[in-house]
């Protein structure tokens, strides 16, 4: 367990919080009533027997070393101690960022999963193109792309084969009808408007989009028609967005009583920076293609008003930036991610890891072997 002042050092935890470390994963310990699975025990006995090694091996170079080493050893065997937990502090990182929520934080996914399922309708769908870019689609046309409960369900489950598809490269993100989202199905929030629900449902779904924040692809978001609540905070988990002429992005939570919880508010801060985001939420402002343009919350205003149109001018765009080697590619997104979210000398190492992992790779003996002129 690492102590308060220790985990808010390696962590950047809150200084009263206190965090047990086991092996991948990392548990907020509320002291006695930290949470423990069979999981972080197995973790738990995983750690115990790296801590061991580590300290046979110790023994061995403390022995070795009052016989014959000098210095050299006692540095060999600092290093080795410092790569330790160096090793456990970047694995740390990285599991915090694989799920936002998890038992720790008194999130059960499988109870959340149950409950959002009672609620069923439209679907989300995901086309992989020999291009390399995936095409998601918001189909629910007859309630304007509004997520039920099952629809929430579904962007997890195409989220995860995002995530295992290799030769991805870009990604599409569209709603059916010509039309983007409108945030949540307001039947479901009706049905669920008690506060430990509403906190579950944003779990999950922040739970979700941060993972499709952190595909190891280029994202792009379309949107025509309306992108209000929820379906404006869906765009801000992509790495840009496209707008139609006429289309309006709208965060409409003030009027409904609301902030965002779906992770939009803290990602359109870092978009748009904090005084433009306070202004949109707090205004419910309308965004039209003009105004986002000017904040930097869209890249391009398509000159096509149909559906087909904009998401062949989308298609356009996105391969401007995802032409290449898919292993390139994705790298590329992943240093960017990582320099987005890490503190700076972890994002250093990370893209000195990323880089490790194409010098020399086939690209690049190809790259070289062609010796191409970048005129
Ligand atoms: C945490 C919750 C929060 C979040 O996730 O961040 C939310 O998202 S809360 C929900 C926020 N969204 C809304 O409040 C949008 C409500 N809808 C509208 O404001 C308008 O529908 C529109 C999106 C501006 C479009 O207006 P218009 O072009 O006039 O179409 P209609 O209003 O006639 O809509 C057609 C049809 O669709 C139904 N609809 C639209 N949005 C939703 C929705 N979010 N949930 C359920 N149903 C929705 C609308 O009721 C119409 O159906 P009929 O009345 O049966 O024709």
């Amino acid at each position: 367990m690492l102590d308060a002042a220790t985990s808010h050092h390696l962590l950047g935890c809150s200084p009263e919080t206190s965090v047990v470390m086991l092996g991948t994963a990392t548990y907020p310990c509320l002291g006695p009533f930290s949470v423990w699975s069979p999981s972080m025990l197995a973790d738990l006995i995983y750690v115990c027997i790296c801590v061991c090694i580590y300290i046979y091996n110790i023994y061995i170079f403390f022995f070795f070393l009052t016989g014959h080493a000098g210095n050299a050893c006692l540095e060999m065997v600092i290093s080795m101690w410092k790569n330790l937990l160096q090793t456990m502090k970047e694995r740390i990182l990285q599991q915090r960022r694989m799920s936002v929520y998890n038992q720790a934080h008194g999130y059960e996914e499988e109870l959340v999963k149950k409950q959002l399922q009672q609620f069923a309708g439209g679907s989300i769908n995901l086309t992989k193109e020999d291009s390399g870019i995936g095409i998601l689609t918001l189909n629910n046309p007859k309630i304007m792309n509004a997520f039920t409960g099952t629809m929430m369900l579904e962007l997890q489950e195409r989220v995860t084969e995002l995530e295992n598809w290799k030769d991805g490269k870009g990604l599409i993100i569209y709603g059916a009808g010509n039309t983007f989202c409108s945030g949540s199905d307001l039947n479901v929030v009706k049905a669920i408007s008690n506060s430990q629900d509403g906190m579950n449902m944003c779990m999950f779904m922040q739970n979700t989009l941060t993972r499709l924040m952190r595909l190891p692809l280029i994202t792009v978001a379309l949107v025509q028609g309306k992108a209000i609540g929820g379906g404006a905070e869906l765009i801000t988990a992509c790495d840009f967005r496209l707008m139609t002429p006429g289309s309006e992005i709208r965060f409409v939570h003030k009027l409904m009583g609301l902030v965002p919880g779906w992770g939009g508010g803290a990602r359109l801060v870092r978009i748009v920076g904090s005084r433009a985001a306070l202004k949109l939420l707090s205004g419910a402002t309308r965004v039209d293609p003009e105004r986002a343009l000017h904040l930097g919350l869209s890249e391009e205003t398509l000159s096509s008003s149909d559906e087909a149109g904009a998401l062949e001018e989308a298609r356009a765009w996105l391969s401007q930036y995802t032409e290449g080697p898919a292993s390139v590619i994705r790298a590329t997104k992943e240093m960017v991610a990582a320099g987005r979210e890490l503190l700076l000398e972890a994002a250093l190492r990370t893209e000195k890891d990323i880089f490790g992992t194409l010098w020399g790779g086939p690209a690049n003996l190809q790259a070289l072997a062609t010796r191409p002129k970048h005129k």
